[in-house]
């Protein structure tokens, strides 16, 4: 047994060991299902087992594989996949390191071979430079619009050869909601439609505490694509999030009075 998975065994039993002797403490999401979350296959899987094609719109993911040995090997897959460039290099596990967070976009395959597997390479999907942060704590849903990468042109792409580093756009855009956007690309996404995905979402990663990051496919109104799904995201960044956050601790709170049983 490795270091690594020694220490991950001592954490385990550690919780367990908490759960079992303070029993009145409240595990709003569990470790597991936290953990589901750091690898970039996993953490999509359930918007594909999802399915949702045809309710206000349809959600899904972008076209990706997972390389996990052989560089060199990269682009006769990525061929055979049938995967189109660009594509997004991720690097296939999250772990809160800042290597973990290097992306690369790739406009032709052959390049792919100087990256790091693991990887997930994922097709580049035009959005018109806007994405959604759909922020969920428990019941409640709060959608705001962030800048994100510009478009590649067919022009582009048949211009330029190489992988190059993506910059942070998340970290370090500014929010876009006073932008004066094209109505079509900053239109948010309906609401029906963010309340069944987070709701599917809550219960098939069993999870209360969680945000998506989605964008619209550019020039369409209702495709849309979820990139990645994050554990206790920045909640600062969330409008009223003091307000959501106490309600949805006093409603657990409530819920656990209720279910007391009387003496
Ligand atoms: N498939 C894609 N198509 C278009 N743009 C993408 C795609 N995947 C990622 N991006 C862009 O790259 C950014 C970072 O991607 P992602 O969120 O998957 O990685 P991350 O490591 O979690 O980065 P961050 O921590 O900055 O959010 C996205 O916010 C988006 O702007
Ligand atoms: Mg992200």
């Amino acid at each position: 047994m490795g270091r690594g998975m020694r220490i991950w065994v001592t954490l385990e039993l550690t919780f367990a060991d908490y759960r079992q002797t303070n029993p009145e403490v409240t595990v709003l999401d569990p470790p597991d299902a936290i953990r589901h979350l750091y690898n970039r296959q996993s953490m999509l899987q359930d918007v594909v087992d999802l399915n949702l094609s045809d309710f206000h719109g349809k959600v899904g993911v972008p076209r990706q594989m997972v390389i996990t040995k052989d560089p060199l090997s990269i682009p006769d897959k990525v061929i055979k996949a049938g995967l189109k460039l660009p594509l997004v290099a991720k690097p296939l596990v999250v772990d809160g390191s800042t290597k973990s967070h290097e992306l690369f976009l790739a406009y032709d395959q052959f390049s792919l071979s100087e990256l790091e597997p693991p990887l997930v390479l994922q097709e580049f999907v035009n959005h018109g430079g806007v994405l959604f942060k759909i922020y969920i704590v428990g019941d409640a849903i709060k959608v705001v619009r962030r800048f994100s990468l510009p478009n590649v042109s067919k022009c582009e792409l048949a211009k330029v050869a190489g992988v190059f580093p993506l910059p942070r756009v998340s970290s370090a855009a500014a929010c876009a909601d006073d932008a004066d956007l094209d109505p079509g690309i900053a239109e948010l996404p309906p609401q029906p439609l963010l309340e069944r995905l987070a709701k599917e979402l809550r219960h098939r990663l069993g999870l209360q505490l969680f945000n998506i990051d989605m964008i619209r496919e550019h020039g369409t109104r209702d495709i849309f694509y979820v990139i990645d799904i994050n554990y206790f995201p920045g909640y600062g960044k969330m409008p009223d999030y003091e307000e959501i956050f106490t309600d949805f601790l006093l409603s657990f709170v409530q819920s656990k009075y209720k279910k007391r049983p009387v003496a």
